[in-house]
């Protein structure tokens, strides 16, 4: 068997007396794309931030293809490839969106700082973040400014700013909230398009974008998984419907 790219094993975390993550295990296949899924306070939030880094867990151990990353920090756990999507609170609104995605790039560059080049200085990292809203679906805005995107378009940007580190692995809290129906749509058409090779973690509360975009499904409730399986199992599973739907 090859080596999972996300381990998670025994994990349990306490906030007080409240055990938000009870005693879990759970293995993501490199390329795979699992879909956390359960009612409100099952622990999916919890859970992510343990195997990002956000929080320690309180018991349990998380390894990204192989390596123990239990007892690193966030940063260091970006580092190694793990990749998650922020609101973009901290991007430059007057700038155009290609000028953001390469201050983003040049962030993590080296040249950063030397005597203050102008952008247009660095004609491959142009064409990297060509590339970057290629893959987000939007090239036709790149020299718009930022202010004047839609919400759909920001959530976009950001997922274009997460792609930007590299990572092996990509955690999105629920992608699609927020969005209209048919921003919804296409975005979870747009995350269906991300190169194959990338793991990805998703907590998403839609379940049709959930099952659309799953190769596997978790379902925690009261910290526990209950079931995990590929979406066709997990939409059937009286125990899951009884949960999440509330009905069997
Ligand atoms: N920082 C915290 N301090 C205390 N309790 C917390 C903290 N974070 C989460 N909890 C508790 O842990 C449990 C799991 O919460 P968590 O946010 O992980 O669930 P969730 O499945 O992501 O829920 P939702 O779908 O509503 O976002 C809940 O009972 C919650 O109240």
């Amino acid at each position: 068997m090859s080596q999972a790219a996300i381990s998670v094993s025994s994990l349990s975390k306490s906030f007080g007396g409240i055990r938000a993550i009870d005693d879990v295990s759970l293995s993501v296949a490199p390329g795979e794309r699992r879909v956390l899924i359960g009612p409100n306070g099952a622990g999916k939030t919890t859970l992510f931030h343990c195997i990002t880094g956000t929080l320690q867990a309180t018991t349990g151990t998380v390894s990204m293809f192989g390596t123990d990353v239990t007892r690193l920090g966030e940063a260091r756990r970006t580092e190694l490839g793990m990749g998650r999507t922020f609101q973009i609170s901290n991007v430059f609104t007057d700038l155009t969106v290609i000028d953001n995605v390469i201050l983003a790039l040049l962030g993590k560059d080296r040249r950063k700082w030397v005597a203050y080049r102008p952008v247009d200085a660095y004609p491959e990292l142009r064409e990297q973040a060509a590339e970057s809203l290629e893959m987000v679906g939007l090239p036709h805005r790149a020299n718009d400014s930022v202010a004047r995107l839609s919400y759909g378009e920001r959530r976009q940007l950001e997922l274009a700013l997460a792609m930007k580190t590299g990572p092996r692995v990509l955690f999105l809290d629920e992608p699609c909230a927020g969005l209209s129906p048919s921003e919804r749509q296409h975005f979870a058409r747009m995350i269906a398009a991300l190169p194959r090779h990338l793991t990805l973690l998703m907590i998403e509360h839609d379940m049709d974008v959930a099952l659309a975009l799953a190769d596997r499904v978790t379902v925690l409730h009261r910290g526990k998984v209950i079931i995990e399986g590929d979406p066709d199992t997990v939409q059937s599973d009286s125990e899951v419907r009884e949960v999440y739907f509330g009905h069997a």
